[in-house]
């Protein structure tokens, strides 16, 4: 990378060095940071992980040293080159899916090619027959042909039985005739058609027979594969810039009576009979929605990724930054010298940051839970067994909400942490946060879905209730089902009260759990008696509806992470637990944490805990007691809690967050290479001339 600007070489940040800082954080760990990352990673996925790293740091092609000077169109090239050299090393090196995974992770830049890997290949997989699977996924998987998904359109997204564009059987020819009857029909957003792909999925309503079966997926080839033109009756193109993701190039697409093989509907589930256009019902009517219920599971275990990573920058950047002197408590180097503070020592800082470390081991934990059920549910409905469906559905929708919101605000609240710097690109705050936003979005809007998760909680628990004969059968169930144990435990008496007498009760996590379970089956329960003994409307119940589904997911985010870290049976523990329940020092540390999680997030939803009655204003202070005590309890280990991550520079590409602590020599050194600093500019407001020259000579 070129350099316009000429840096004295004698200057050095004033002492302490940020290297020196972070080492004296280091030294104060009260755990393994080693053990820690490998309770996380497991140690064939670390030494992969490695392994990979080690590939993509050395690989020219994916050196990120110039993307932060980039326009739209040469990051878009840029992220095209990056797609192709990762599918070259991944041939080259023999990668597996899970490989190809964390290569993609690393290099971290959405492209031409993502949703191809993300959503065509799963749909296919999820959704076509065997014939289909050797026609289209082989073929795809080789990269022969490269896809996308095209469910959006320009008139709607979040109704897809609104969606209107048609698939029309035609019996005479055996074939689907695509149209797209009105300009709302348009296809619009997926991500990889606007110049890339030669095939997409296309969600269209089915007609058959002069009867709309509503909304199902067809492989339409989309491009021509020699010219790469669109095909005949198709029009395509980019949907111009965008907030972020913009190394991707969503696209618009209509069709004009186009015409496609039977075969080309995806048939797993549902069928078309040649010739008589006979439709067959799939077992479930949503199993056409598969690839969202995938991808949601996905989101949701890539949001803690997302806040270990603003974790790792905003902590790391604090132990550095320092402002003034904390006159009660100064900072004092071994030589007897009195330092500016570093930020991190502030209890602001600490109330801002350390939650966010909190969020992003409870979300991971979580994250790898629904991971397990997922494939759990593909593993049950290959043998027709889809009952696993409606909870999974359930669990997705309601912490793909939580987990995308939390992270895109503690995004936000760690970039602001950083001050000024935070706002420079060279923090490694912009892109990253401009490309995590549509998470809140895509794959279902945030509030759209909360919808689905209460949906589900007021069906079982108008279950309870109204089956009180099967009480026995609900008890026996709430052994594996924490959402039915504490709604049975709010109908044993609903109107018990918190037992918590001092700020350390707070710890425990039964108590824990019986807050979050009384409050969640408390706004459920007086959810079901408006709607159904009140006669609201759904609509008029829409706020609450919200506040239902983050209470019960952030019950299960504290469930999960309180298990994570109870002992478990030696043989259902895998290799991760085992290292975790075999180290007293981690399972300390990480107790802290998960209080933190529980209590912060309590506070910040005190309103909820405080109207049924259950918590009452004394205990709410003792809660922010026991706050500030976990927040005393994390401080010597932030730094370590977030080297445990194993967030490489490479991935993080940030001048603040550095592992080295080499904050200041790195922006310095970044500024000096910003393309505008090698142009003389020519000021005179009278002359046409803009520069002097095009670019300095080159240092
Ligand atoms: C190498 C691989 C790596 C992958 C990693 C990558 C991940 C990250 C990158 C991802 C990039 C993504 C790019 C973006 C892509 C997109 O956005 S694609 C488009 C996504 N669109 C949506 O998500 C639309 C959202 N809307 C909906 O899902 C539905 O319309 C709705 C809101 C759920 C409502 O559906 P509707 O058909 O109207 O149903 P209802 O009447 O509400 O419910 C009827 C019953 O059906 C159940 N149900 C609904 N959805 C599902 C489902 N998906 N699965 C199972 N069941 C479902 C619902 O609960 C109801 O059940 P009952 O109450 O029992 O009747
Ligand atoms: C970067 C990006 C990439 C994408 N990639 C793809 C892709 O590859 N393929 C694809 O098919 N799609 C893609 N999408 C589209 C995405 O899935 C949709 O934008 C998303 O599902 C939301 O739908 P919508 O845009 O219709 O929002 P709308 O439904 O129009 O939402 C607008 C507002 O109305 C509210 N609202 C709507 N209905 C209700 C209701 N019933 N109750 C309460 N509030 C309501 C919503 O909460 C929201 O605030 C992408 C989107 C983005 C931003």
């Amino acid at each position: 990378m070129t350099s316009y600007i000429k840096i004295p070489s004698h200057l050095t940040p004033s002492d302490p060095q940020g290297s020196e800082l972070l080492a004296r954080e280091r030294s104060k760990a009260t755990f393994d940071v080693n053990e820690l990352t490998l309770a996380l990673y497991g140690a064939e996925e670390l030494s992969r992980f490695k392994r990979i790293l080690k590939i993509l740091e050395s690989d020219p092609i994916l050196d990120k040293s110039n993307i932060y000077y980039m326009g739209r169109t040469e990051l878009f090239k840029y992220a095209l080159r990056k797609d192709k050299r990762i599918i070259q090393l991944a041939a080259t090196h023999k990668w597996n899916v899970d490989e190809f995974k964390i290569a993609s992770r690393l290099v971290d830049m959405s492209g031409p090619y993502s949703i191809h890997q993300s959503m065509f290949l799963p749909t296919i997989l999820g959704q076509g027959t065997e014939e289909q699977k050797r026609k289209f996924l082989n073929p795809a998987i080789r990269h022969e042909i490269i896809g996308c998904y095209a469910q959006t359109e320009l008139g709607h997204g979040s109704n897809v039985q609104g969606l209107e564009t048609t698939s029309t059987y035609i019996p005479e020819t055996d074939e689907f005739e695509i149209h797209t009857p009105h300009l709302t029909a348009a296809k619009w957003w997926a991500g990889g058609l606007g110049r890339t792909a030669n095939h997409s999925v296309v969600m269209a309503r089915l007609i058959t027979n002069g009867q709309d079966k509503g909304p199902h997926p067809f492989i339409v080839q989309i491009r021509d594969l020699t010219t790469h033109e669109p095909l005949p009756g198709i029009t395509i193109g980019d949907i111009g810039p965008k907030f972020g993701f913009n190394t991707t190039d969503n696209g618009f697409m209509l069709f004009d009576h186009v015409r496609i093989p039977r075969f080309n509907m995806l048939s797993k589930f549902s069928q078309v009979t040649k010739g008589t256009g006979e439709y067959k019902k799939p077992p479930n009517e949503k199993l056409s929605y598969g690839t969202m219920v995938f991808v949601r599971s996905v989101i949701i275990f890539n949001a803690g990724l997302a806040l270990a990573r603003a974790a790792t920058i905003s902590v790391r950047y604090s132990a550095v930054r320092r402002q003034f002197v904390d006159k009660e408590n100064p900072m004092i180097l071994p030589n007897g010298q009195v330092v500016e503070t570093a930020v991190l020592d502030y209890t602001m800082q600490q109330y801002r940051l350390f939650p966010v470390i909190a969020q992003a081991y409870a979300i991971y934990f979580t994250g790898e839970i629904i991971t397990n059920l997922y494939k759990q549910y593909i593993d049950q409905s290959s043998r027709g067994d889809f009952s696993l469906l409606a909870d999974l559905h359930a669990s997705t929708s309601g912490l793909k909400s939580l987990t995308s919101g939390i992270a895109v605000d503690s995004i936000e609240d760690c970039r602001r942490a950083c001050g000024g710097h935070g706002y420079s690109n060279f923090s490694g705050f912009t892109r990253f946060y401009q490309d995590y936003l549509p998470n809140t979005t895509w794959e279902g809007d945030n509030y759209i879905l909360t919808q689905q998760t209460a949906r589900y909680l007021f069906k079982t628990y108008r279950e309870i209730i109204h089956s009180k004969q099967q009480s026995e059968e609900f008890s026996l169930r709430s052994n594996e089902s924490p959402t039915i144990f504490y709604m049975l435990r709010y109908l044993s008496n609903p109107s018990q009260k918190c037992t918590v007498i001092s700020p350390s009760d707070f710890k425990n996590p039964e108590v824990q759990l019986a807050i979050y379970g009384y409050r969640a089956a408390y706004l459920i329960a007086r959810a079901v008696d408006q709607i159904d003994n009140h006669k609201k409307s759904w609509n008029s119940m829409l706020v609450e509806i919200n506040r239902i589904s983050r209470a019960h997911c952030q019950y299960i985010l504290v469930h999960n992470f309180i298990l994570t870290l109870q002992p478990q049976t030696s043989d259902s523990m895998n290799e991760k637990r085992r290292i975790l329940h075999n180290s007293p020092s981690l399972k300390t540390v990480l107790t802290s944490v998960c209080n933190l999680f529980a209590l912060h997030t309590m506070e910040k939803n005190l309103s909820e805990f405080l109207e049924s009655g259950y918590l009452s204003p004394k205990q709410s202070e003792m809660l922010r007691v026991q706050i500030s005590e976990s927040l005393n309890e994390i401080r010597p280990n932030a730094v370590a809690l977030v080297d445990a991550f194993y967030l490489p520079d490479y991935l993080l590409n940030s001048a603040l967050g550095r592992y080295d602590g080499k904050v200041y020599e790195t922006m310095i050194e970044w500024a000096s290479k910003e393309p505008l600093n090698g142009i003389t500019l020519d000021i005179n407001p009278y002359s046409e001339k803009l520069f002097r020259n095009d670019v300095k000579a080159k240092i």
